[in-house]
């Protein structure tokens, strides 16, 4: 059994899926300890879950992408000894535990399915083409660090590997910001948006140039199901919905339960990022779209006039 180290880059009053998801993947490794980059208040009530150690915080809150976070876990990592650091595969965790990869000299092994106690990681590469098991080189005595792709386990499953648990106790570790790193001049927090992340959604509706200018349906749907909006490139490109929202090879990969296309047509650089779904579901109105080797269900249609029976049809069942 391993001491392993969570890094959670931002901690609210609760825990989301995903990090209740590296809790219980990180049980399965040996002793849980939990660095937190950003809160407010007093963040361990979140964290009274059986197992949990200590939880490591700076004396102030650390938002990205202030780097002054890697010293905090280079400190934490010394403080518990962790064998194993793990994070979840968003892109400012994967910045921070890059870095620490490199102050620490060691191997990270970014966006797994799953982590053996022998410490072999499992992923997909190549779009898919490719199950990929790897593991820090033999002989370094130094900590492996992991991102983990959300949605990787089952919600039920999760439930049942976590129990309550009593408040742990915050250690305050004290952060000198290493000489020589990145000062942030100006911060503007980007527009938040009441639906979930993308990355860690566990829906994703995602349109294409198919959706022609107006996400308005699509919008609509992913409220209707709690769902992270997502896009093609063509769509991001036209200027239709900002690039954060870009799924696929150079932008966001995402691993939902369920993932909704349309209006895509499912090239390769667009499947290399959302194929790992659980669920897929392809709104099209060309049959011999590409997106449909993919889709476990297709409607062949116009979108404009499938999603608006959808939302009909997701509201009339709520009553
Ligand atoms: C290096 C590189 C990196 C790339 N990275 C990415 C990436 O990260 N993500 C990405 O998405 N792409 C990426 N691309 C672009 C990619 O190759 C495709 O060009 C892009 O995904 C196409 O977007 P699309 O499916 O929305 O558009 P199109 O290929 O034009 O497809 C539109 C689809 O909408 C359907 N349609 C049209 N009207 C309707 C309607 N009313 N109802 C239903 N269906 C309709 C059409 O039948 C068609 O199948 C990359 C390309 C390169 C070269």
């Amino acid at each position: 059994m391993s001491n392993v180290l969570v890094f959670f880059d931002v901690l609210g009053e609760t825990l989301s899926f995903t990090q209740r998801e590296l809790i219980a993947q990180a049980q399965s490794l040996g002793e849980v300890h939990i660095a937190i980059g950003a809160y407010q208040g007093d963040p361990t009530p979140a964290l009274a879950i059986s197992g949990v150690g200590e939880v490591y915080l700076a004396e102030a809150s650390l938002p990205a992408p202030e780097v002054a976070v890697v010293d905090l876990l280079e400190t934490a990592v010394a403080e518990c000894g962790a064998e194993v650091i793990l994070g979840s595969s968003t892109a400012d965790v994967t910045d921070a535990l890059a870095r620490l990869a490199v102050r620490l000299d060691t191997g990270i092994i970014c966006s797994i399915a799953a982590l053996t106690g022998e410490l072999l990681a499992t992923k997909s590469e190549l779009a898919g083409s490719y199950t990929t098991v790897s593991q820090l080189a033999p002989g370094l005595s130094r900590p492996l660090i992991a991102t983990f792709r959300p949605n990787s386990l089952d919600p039920q499953r999760v439930d049942a590997l976590l129990d309550a648990g009593d408040q742990p106790d915050g250690t305050v570790l004290p952060v000198r910001p290493s000489q020589g790193g990145v000062e942030v001049l100006h911060r503007e927090a980007l527009k938040v948006s009441a639906r979930p992340a993308l990355a860690e959604a566990r829906v994703v509706v995602a349109g294409g140039r198919g959706v022609d200018g107006d996400f308005t349906p699509l919008e609509e749907l992913a409220d209707e199901l709690g769902a992270g909006l997502g896009a093609s490139r063509a769509a991001t490109d036209a200027g239709w919905i900002e690039h954060a929202a870009q799924v696929g090879q150079t932008g966001v990969t995402v691993s939902p339960q369920l993932y909704i296309s349309a209006g895509i047509s499912g090239a390769v650089q667009q499947r290399s990022g959302m194929q790992t779904a659980g669920t897929i579901v392809a709104i099209n109105k060309d049959e011999d779209a590409p997106v449909f080797e993919i889709a476990d269900f297709g409607v062949v249609g116009d979108l404009h006039e499938v999603i608006p029976q959808m939302i009909e049809e997701l509201r009339r069942r709520k009553g």
